[in-house]
């Protein structure tokens, strides 16, 4: 069961920004490798994205765990739905999923997000 305010703010954040990477500390300073592999392959495919560093909230960490039903950071949403973590965004930029995702989303990258 998940928060109603808490509920509202992942929907506002996700619904609201297309690509959202929320992450154990920030873009420029994550605090976990986890995150830092999964800001690396974001940047490397010259996506703009929201950081949220949920260890900053309490609420917002267990919150996302029951609103996905994914036990772990990092998760990234593109467009509203979970896409995966770092081992599955890593396998999809790899295989050139996480790029053909994008592109069909209508996503900018590279040149030109
Ligand atoms: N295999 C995971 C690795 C991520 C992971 O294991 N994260 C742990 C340690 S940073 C985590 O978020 N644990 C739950 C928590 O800290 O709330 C992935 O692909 O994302």
């Amino acid at each position: 069961m998940v928060d109603q305010n808490v509920k509202d703010r992942i929907e506002q954040d996700i619904k609201g920004n297309d690509v959202v990477l929320y992450m154990k500390g920030t873009p420029v300073f994550p605090q976990c490798g986890f995150s830092a592999a999964v800001v690396q392959v974001l940047s490397t495919v010259g996506v703009k994205f929201k950081g949220i560093n949920i260890l900053e909230d309490p609420g917002l960490r267990q919150g996302l765990k029951d609103y996905s039903n994914w036990p772990t950071f990092p998760q990234l949403y593109v467009k509203g739905e979970l896409v995966g973590g770092c081992d599955i965004v890593r396998e999809m930029y790899e295989s050139g999923e996480l790029q053909s995702l994008l592109a069909d989303k209508g996503v900018a990258t590279g040149a030109n997000a």
